[in-house]
């Protein structure tokens, strides 16, 4: 796999949230920082933080510049007007990574009179090299620039590449977003913690705390999720009583299907604009 030392020049437009998850993963990774320029208008604390910590050169607008990744990472509401400054920067044999919901591979083609596009699906804990890419290549991408996708995805996690570029909003509603479910379960958890009689500080670390031992363990033990809620589960016990609330038929499985749904839904649209 090509290694992010010899990538060459990398252009992040957009160092919010996810942008710079990503960076942080790719500097860890091997990228050189004298290879990595944020392009932000409105560079919120944390890029400022983070440009400052590793000598990155972090400016208002890309003009004048041409990388030879130029990586997407605005929301996809502002897209139209972001295209319109990149003409110049985009050359011929800038290869452009998105990582936008919804935004297709034909529209960024157009806006940028390039067909070099990879579009993917990241999600936050690229922070910490324990993400997850969906990447969907154009047909223009050579095999060399879907290996430099590939280097860039896989410094924040495991990449999975699929050939339909609409599985993608599957992939958004399902992993993208994914992280924000897990958290809404430690508050949910939490919640019912203080509704027992818990202190809420208290709630908050037994809550927090399952999660993150569970997440672990499953990293560690790779049976099914399904035999590791059973070797939980003691006949006839505590976890049964509660697990007959949550799989019920309008238990947990139906609700975050509902969950997703509507993610996914959401990804079409901001797509159609
Ligand atoms: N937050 C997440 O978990 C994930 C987000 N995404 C995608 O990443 C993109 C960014 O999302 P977030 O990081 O959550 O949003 P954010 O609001 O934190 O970051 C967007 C950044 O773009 C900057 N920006 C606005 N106009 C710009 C311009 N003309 N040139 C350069 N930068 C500009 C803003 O100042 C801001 O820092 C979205 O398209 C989203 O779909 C993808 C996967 C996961
Ligand atoms: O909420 C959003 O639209 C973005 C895409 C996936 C996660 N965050």
């Amino acid at each position: 796999m090509t290694s992010l030392r010899n990538i060459g020049p990398v252009m992040l437009i957009g160092a919010g949230k996810m942008g710079l998850a990503l960076a942080q993963g790719w500097l860890d990774g091997g990228l050189p920082a004298s290879n990595l320029v944020l392009v932000d208008p409105s560079p919120s604390d944390a890029a400022k933080d983070l440009a400052e910590d590793y000598g990155l050169v972090l400016y208002s607008e890309a003009a004048g510049l041409q990388p030879n990744v130029l990586v997407l990472a605005v929301k996809p509401q502002v897209i139209g007007r972001v295209m319109e400054s990149l003409i110049g920067v985009v050359g011929p044999q800038t290869l452009v990574l998105s990582i936008m919901a919804g935004i297709s591979i034909d529209r960024l083609a157009d806006g940028l009179r390039t067909g070099r596009v990879v579009r993917s699906m990241p999600n936050t804990p690229a922070q910490i090299g324990k993400g997850v890419s969906g990447a969907v290549a154009g047909a223009a991408v050579s095999a060399n620039e879907r290996d430099a996708a590939e280097a860039l995805l896989a410094a924040a996690g495991r990449v999975v590449w699929f050939e339909a570029e609409s599985d993608l909003d599957a992939v958004t509603a399902v992993s993208g977003s994914g992280p924000a479910y897990v958290f809404n379960l430690v508050e949910a958890l939490a919640a019912a913690a203080v509704e027992q009689g818990l202190e809420p500080g208290v709630a908050m670390i037994l809550a927090r705390q399952t999660v993150i031992g569970a997440a672990a363990l499953m990293e560690i033990d790779q049976a099914p999720a399904s035999t590791l809620r059973q070797n939980v589960t003691s006949p006839n016990g505590t976890t049964a009583a509660a697990l007959q609330v949550l799989m019920a038929e309008d238990g947990l499985t139906p609700l975050i299907g509902r969950a997703v749904d509507a993610a996914r839904k959401r990804s079409e649209e901001l797509g159609r604009g």
